[in-house]
């Protein structure tokens, strides 16, 4: 049975819709991201579900059970879900031993702090139990956090923005450990951020919302290496649009040369754009004296640390592109590019 499902949910706020009919089914123990620009929806769609706001165009299921409808609007107290809001930070002036029983309202004594003992150790954070939270630093704080929201066992976690105010260099160790918490607990989640790395590093899954709706639902591999819009694409990639002409089913004519496909396509319409990424490219020296299509202009270099990425023009487009081992070109240096054989991204027009 799946954890969660929307179906056909719509919301306005003051007859503006934020939220267009979208559709989402989130499994047993799966984590899920939702992705997009900022304002396309994602936190209103997560405050939906959690019943901070009462939809009434569309369904809400957690756990097989329907909690909103036209009709139905279960309070979020009874949606059986864990929370990790910004806005729903520690309270400060409770210990930790404390904000982490804070919901377990219908348990003893003895029962409360069992569970809170075992909270403490899921979380690694035994010893901190009577201190405050502005005696923890940000990623103890969001442990904490965590611990409150797992300790009455929802069956579903919601997470808006959890890492924003954790520094970037124990931010992703932090997301690794929580992580492994939520697995640990058999729980599923819904997380919310703007960073692809994030949730790269965090979901099994990624939802793209664009106009309302969930444009893509799939692993980050598969939505990387096969969106199925330009604005998939574009929200996951570093790329640029080539004009191009399916010839087969595998190759693709561009100004650039042919371009070898690694996967079969069918195509309803022949002409339309190639979605490149940098690492579909690769600059060689000048193979010869006169300027060739294949030529671009090293506009700038930078020194990465393992290698160099060189900036080129192509159709008017800037991109990186990342220099094999031991190739050195300078600005300004005409180099020859060649796109490689890789599994293509094509739109038709
Ligand atoms: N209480 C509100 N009243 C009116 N409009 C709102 C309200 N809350 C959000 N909005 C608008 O609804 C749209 C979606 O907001 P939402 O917060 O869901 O977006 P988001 O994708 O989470 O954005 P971000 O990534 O910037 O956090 C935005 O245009 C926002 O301005």
């Amino acid at each position: 049975m799946s954890s969660l499902v929307l179906e056909n949910l719509s919301y306005q706020y003051n007859g503006t819709p934020v939220i267009t009919g979208l559709d989402l089914v989130v499994a047993q123990d799966e984590i899920v991201c939702l992705l997009g620009a900022s304002g396309c929806g994602k936190t209103t769609t997560l405050k939906a579900i959690a019943g901070l706001l009462a939809t009434k165009q569309g369904k809400v299921f957690i756990g097989g059970k329907l909690v909103s409808d036209e009709r139905t609007f279960l309070a979020p107290e009874y949606r059986n879900i864990g929370m990790m809001f910004q806005d729903y930070a520690l309270f400060p002036h409770l210990t930790v031993a404390d904000n982490i029983a804070f919901g377990l309202t219908k348990m003893s004594k003895i029962q409360k702090q069992q569970r809170v003992n075992e909270m403490l150790e899921l979380v690694h954070l035994v010893g901190c139990e009577k201190r405050f939270p502005h005696q923890l630093s940000g990623g103890q704080q969001q442990r904490v956090a965590i611990a409150r929201a797992l300790a009455y066992k929802p069956s579903l976690l919601l997470l808006d923005e959890p890492f924003s105010n954790i520094d970037t260099q124990v931010r992703f160790e932090l997301i690794a450990d929580i992580r492994r918490i939520i697995k640990n607990q058999q729980v599923s989640a819904v997380f919310v951020t703007h960073s692809k790395e994030e949730a790269f590093a965090f979901a099994d899954t990624l939802a793209i919302m664009d106009c309302g709706k969930i444009a893509q639902q799939g692993t980050p591999e598969q939505l990387f290496n096969t969106p199925n819009s330009k604005v998939v694409a574009e929200f996951l990639g570093q790329g640029i649009y080539l004009d191009a002409e399916a010839l087969t089913a595998t190759e693709y004519s561009t100004a650039f040369g042919r371009v070898e496909s690694l996967l079969a396509h069918s195509h309803a319409k022949r002409v339309g754009q190639l979605y490149v990424r940098p690492h579909h490219l690769e600059l060689t020296p000048l193979q010869s004296k006169h300027s060739s299509v294949n030529t671009v202009t090293v506009l700038n270099r930078r020194f990465v640390g393992s290698h160099l990425v060189y900036k080129v023009m192509i159709e008017g487009q800037e991109i990186d592109v990342a220099a094999q081992s031991g190739q050195s070109f300078l600005v300004n240096e005409d180099v020859t590019i060649r796109i490689t054989p890789h599994t293509v991204n094509f739109f038709a027009e």
